[in-house]
């Protein structure tokens, strides 16, 4: 397998508080890795550094020459002032052929939504469109900053759905931080469970089992998962990588050094 991409050793320090410490990740061709985690453990910073949109302190982002990679964030606040249609505003930065940007309106059940101005779209189908314009550049890495955050259950279920098809259907790895793991775990190949430090990662029916997996987010998340994982529930032991060699209370301290 190639690696995509891959984050070695990265290290944010921002007044005395490490935000990530010592984090490492990769993703290979055809990759699926969700990172999980409370609120304010690092995650969107790591995607930020992964993305270059923040250098950090230490450590490097390592990227395959050339990779195509579609952003889709946590959601878009539109603009009710400056009213733009859809169809503008997926040709605004990208200048993909009109036959291409028919098909992903397609693919991601949009093309009704093409005329329409973005400030009058339901939540659930602006973030469609955020992904829509995240495929127009046929990207080989998705990177999803909990695209699904702002949507209720069924707007995130559809949401996953159709991420699921897309994986199914091209090319393409995904990275994605979510705290729907039990919505993604499904699809999902790797978790990687952060708090500012990577606790542990592996497959999802596993990370749940993790004695740091459940510290971090109790006993009931981790029953809750077992239901989700119980039509899958087998061994991969072998597959299960843990970073074990520290020692902190997950739900006092920010800095490990
Ligand atoms: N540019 C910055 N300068 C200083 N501190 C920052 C900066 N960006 C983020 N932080 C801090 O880093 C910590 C981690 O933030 P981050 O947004 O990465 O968390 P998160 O895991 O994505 O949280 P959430 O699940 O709530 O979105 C927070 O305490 C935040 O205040």
């Amino acid at each position: 397998m190639t690696a995509l991409l891959s984050a070695e050793n990265l290290f944010v320090i921002r007044d005395g508080d490490e935000i990530l410490s010592d984090v490492s990740l990769s993703l290979d061709d055809r990759g699926f890795v969700t990172i999980i985690g409370p609120n304010g453990a690092g995650k969107s910073m790591l995607l930020k550094c992964i993305m270059g949109f923040y250098k950090p302190d230490r450590g490097q982002v390592v990227r395959k020459k050339g990779l195509r990679v579609g952003y889709v964030p946590q959601r878009l606040v539109a603009d009710h002032t400056i009213p733009v249609r859809v169809r503008r505003f997926l040709s605004l930065r990208k200048k993909a052929s009109k036959e291409t940007l028919e098909q992903v309106a397609e693919e991601t059940g949009i093309t009704e939504l093409l005329e329409q101005p973005l400030h009058v779209l339901s939540g659930g189908e602006l973030q469609r469109v955020l992904l829509a314009r995240a495929l127009l550049d046929d990207p080989e890495l998705l990177v999803l900053d909990e695209p699904a955050q702002n949507l209720d259950v069924t707007g995130q279920l559809a949401f996953y759905k159709l991420l699921d098809r897309i994986y199914a259907e091209r090319q393409v790895s995904i990275l994605m931080v979510s705290h729907d793991l039990h919505l993604v775990m499904s699809s999902t190949k790797q978790v990687v469970c952060l708090y500012h430090h990577v606790c542990c990662s592996g497959e999802p029916h596993m990370v749940t089992r993790d004695p740091e997996f459940i510290s971090l987010f109790g006993n009931d998340m981790a029953k809750l998962m077992a239901v989700y994982n119980h039509s899958h529930d087998h061994d991969h032991d072998h597959e299960h990588s843990h970073n074990h060699d520290h020692n902190h209370d997950h739900h006092g301290v920010r800095s490990h050094g």
